[in-house]
């Protein structure tokens, strides 16, 4: 990318960000996601990062700018957006859509995956789904006290290899494990700490239909979305997605790779 192309697409990020989210960060400001199945202690953890009193109920509208906080760590200024309690981001609900839509097109330097170390399975799904999306990705696994009192131990140092992105246990509630939190969100944010995030292989006619579509995706969406991700969702047939990108990114809109898609 050169450096017209570069300040083009920062000034695009920098609309979508303002116009479709209610954000405006500050030009050294990192922007941090929040992300994370329901009642899982975001909110807490965005609390006790920011020193904000954010409302713990259900996200209030389609917006995201009512659920932002700052915090600075080690002189790094962070913007925070607690984003919807989601089990998916394939955008069934509302609450899906709000979330997977920031963590596409609102592009956050990093996002935190908030699990329930008492019922880690179910909740790796959506970790799993955010890491196809974007690399920056933290996974936090809070409710620790929770665990300790169903005797579940958890092996992290296993699962931060096999996930490949860095792994944090917290009990937000108490306080526990924030600051190694707030370490972790600087060392990604400065490029310190890299991830090679575990993707997902489909089935072989998936995976060669990725494949397929992949060069015209690679074209079309350039650097501002992952095109393996875009590719999956053709293939899906996710229609509401195309109208994302259309309406975030300025496409006009392009029906031959749905067609492509189809075709496959
Ligand atoms: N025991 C324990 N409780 C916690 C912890 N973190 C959060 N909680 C509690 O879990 C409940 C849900 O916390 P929230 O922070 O509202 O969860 P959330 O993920 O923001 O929920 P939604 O926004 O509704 O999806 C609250 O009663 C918190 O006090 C923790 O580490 N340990
Ligand atoms: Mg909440």
């Amino acid at each position: 990318m050169d450096c017209c192309q570069e300040t083009h697409r920062r000034e695009t990020h920098g609309r979508v960000l303002r116009e479709h989210f209610g954000i405006a960060p500050e030009s050294e400001q990192c922007v941090i996601a929040l992300a994370g199945n329901p009642n899982v202690g975001k909110s807490t953890v965005f609390n006790a990062l920011t020193g904000l009193h954010q409302h713990t109920g259900n996200w209030p509208g389609k917006t995201v700018d009512n659920a932002q906080g700052t915090f600075t760590y080690r002189q790094k200024p962070f913007l925070l957006v607690d984003l919807p309690g989601t089990y998916s981001i394939l955008a069934h609900t509302v609450e899906e859509q709000i979330a997977r839509d920031f963590i596409c097109f609102g592009e956050p330097n990093a996002t935190i995956v908030v699990l329930d170390a008492t019922c880690l399975e179910r909740n790796l799904n959506l970790a799993l789904q955010v890491m196809e999306i974007t690399p920056n990705v933290i996974v936090c696994i809070n409710l620790m006290d929770e665990a300790r009192k169903k005797d579940i131990t958890i092996n992290f140092s296993v699962l931060e290899k096999e996930l490949g992105v860095p792994v944090v246990a917290t009990a937000a509630r108490k306080g526990e494990g924030l600051n190694t939190l707030r370490e972790t969100l600087y060392q990604v944010s400065i490029g310190a700490r890299k991830s090679n995030p575990r993707q997902l292989v489909y089935s072989p006619s998936i995976e060669e239909a990725v494949q397929g579509l992949l060069p015209n995706i690679q074209r079309l969406v350039d650097h501002k979305l992952n095109p393996r991700w875009v590719a999956l969702r053709l293939l899906d047939g996710d229609k509401a997605f195309i109208e994302s990108i259309n309406r975030y990114l300025d496409f006009q809109p392009n029906w031959k790779l749905q067609e492509e898609a189809a075709a496959l």
